[in-house]
């Protein structure tokens, strides 16, 4: 299948070639000419593998540039992906002359209402932000013809569901309905069918709800030796870029700070965290300027960030779908990706509950120790010799070298020179704060405990909070 196949116009195909998409992936093939047809639909395929452009292209195909007036709608659950999608829109729109804004908390709202001057036929919007512009007229929902739930199964979970009915009771006109998610549970795909005309359900299957070409381990280990044995892991695995998901933000502070005193470069996102710090985070993560991204669960949907190779879970997530999206930070559009989970000795029967829903066998892994990291570190430490060696710029020592085996044999001095250059795990003392276990009851009517707010950020729950968001 090729995207010429699938009856798209010449602006859209010429952008999606710049964009470097040779065929279709699985989602979008089916996706497309389904939506292209005005039908409403629920796509679910794995975390990476293209469902962006599996709604975006139909929503930009039905665009009609020279009108005014707003006429596509996406909804997201934070600002990062209301700003991601924004741009993937901006791409596949850009031949064409479809504008995209994104529009979510945290940002100056005149500037928001300045760039809605520029008359964008689409919005990727948080809800909370977009409730705002409602109420001010400054955002009117009168030409709406396409709305899409990026993340549904999270939009219609109940933290959002409240927003997403008022929104969708401010839409005047006729609408096409497109959900989104690599999850989605029984219970919320009947809930979404009420807001839904007759909607396709367009799955993509695979044995796992999980990504294969993910490798994905646990470590059983006491609450107390979690973090040393994170840096153990790092040391190993010197991942290209990693991020560490904790329970709280305030252990994500805590964790940054840590992280930071044994001298990683890592930076921390949640959901207290100033948007302008937010963004600036994902930027310096995005062009390597830290290797480590420390979140709570406001970074474990839909961000695509290239080179993500691994995934630590600090804390186990709180739920199988939350497993899912964490993990799918890496692994993306046919990568190769690693995911650790830590699990303490209670926490057992919660991994075993995740094993079952995404029918994934998680491997136990063996904790690290400090000897393999020493041992990582001599394989390093060769390397660099190997390296240096190979570069020929060390003339200068080539003399003192030959002085120095006039007194030891050459096995005696590589080796005390191996031993030097052989970094020594960093000890620098630390101490985290204790996280409470997690809880996993469900009320009396089995439905979650409800979570309130808007933009992914300062969602409060009333009474007992039971999932801590950033
Ligand atoms: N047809 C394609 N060919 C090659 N790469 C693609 C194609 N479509 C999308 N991609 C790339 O795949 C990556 C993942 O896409 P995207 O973010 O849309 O995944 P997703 O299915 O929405 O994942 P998630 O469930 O995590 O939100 C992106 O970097 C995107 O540019
Ligand atoms: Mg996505």
């Amino acid at each position: 299948m090729k995207f010429t196949d699938l009856n798209l116009s010449q602006d859209v195909l010429q952008a999606i070639s710049a964009m470097g998409f040779e065929e279709p992936s699985p989602i979008q093939a089916k996706a497309i000419p389904i939506a292209m047809e005005h039908k409403d639909m629920i796509g679910q395929a794995q975390t990476g593998t293209g469902k962006t452009t599996a709604f975006g292209v139909p929503l930009i195909e039905q665009i009609d540039e020279n009108r005014e007036g707003i006429q596509g709608l996406v909804l997201a659950p934070t600002r990062e992906l209301a700003i991601q999608v924004a741009e993937e829109l901006n791409r596949i729109g850009q031949v064409k002359g479809v504008r995209t804004l994104p529009i979510y908390g945290g940002q100056d709202i005149t500037r928001q209402i300045k760039a809605l001057k520029k008359r964008p036929q689409i919005i990727a919007a948080t809800p909370g932000r977009l409730m705002d512009h409602m109420k001010r007229k400054t955002i009117r929902l009168n030409q709406i013809q396409m709305v899409v739930l990026d993340e549904a199964d999270e939009m219609l979970n109940m933290g959002f569901i409240d927003d997403i009915e008022t929104i969708l009771a401010g839409i005047t006109s006729s609408y096409q309905m497109m959900l989104f998610s690599a999850t989605m549970p029984t219970r919320i795909q009947s809930l979404a069918e009420k807001y839904m005309n007759d909607p396709e359900i367009v799955k993509v299957k695979a044995k796992t709800m999980t990504v294969k070409n993910i490798e994905q381990h646990y470590i059983e280990i006491q609450e107390k030796r979690k973090f040393e044995i994170l840096c153990n892991l790092l040391d190993i695995h010197s991942p290209e870029r990693a991020i560490v998901f904790g329970r709280t933000k305030k252990r994500v502070d805590e964790l940054v700070g840590a992280l930071m005193k044994r001298g990683y470069s890592a930076e921390g996102i949640h959901g207290d965290i100033s948007q302008a710090k937010r963004n600036q985070v994902i930027r310096r993560f995005k062009d390597q300027t830290i290797e480590i991204m420390v979140a709570t669960d406001v970074a474990a949907r839909g961000l695509d960030i290239k080179g993500v190779s691994h995934i630590y879970n600090f804390d186990i997530p709180q739920d199988p779908e939350s497993y899912v999206h964490r993990i799918g930070r890496t692994g993306r559009a046919g990568e190769k990706g690693q995911a650790i989970t830590f699990v303490t000795p209670r926490e057992i029967s919660q991994l075993k509950t995740i094993e079952q829903v995404t029918k994934t066998k998680i491997a136990r892994q063996p904790v690290p120790t400090v000897s393999d990291v020493i041992e990582e570190n001599k394989q390093a430490a060769i390397e660099d010799i190997k390296k240096a060696a190979e570069k020929g710029d060390h003339y200068e020592y080539k003399q003192i070298a030959e002085n120095l085996l006039e007194d030891m044999d050459s096995v005696t001095a590589l080796a005390a020179a191996l031993k030097l250059l052989t970094k020594k795990p960093d000890a620098t003392p630390v101490t985290l704060s204790e996280v409470p276990p997690i809880r996993v009851k469900k009320d009396k009517g089995g439905k979650k405990q409800k979570r309130r707010g808007s933009g992914g950020h300062n969602r409060r729950s009333k009474g007992r909070s039971r999932r801590k968001y950033g």
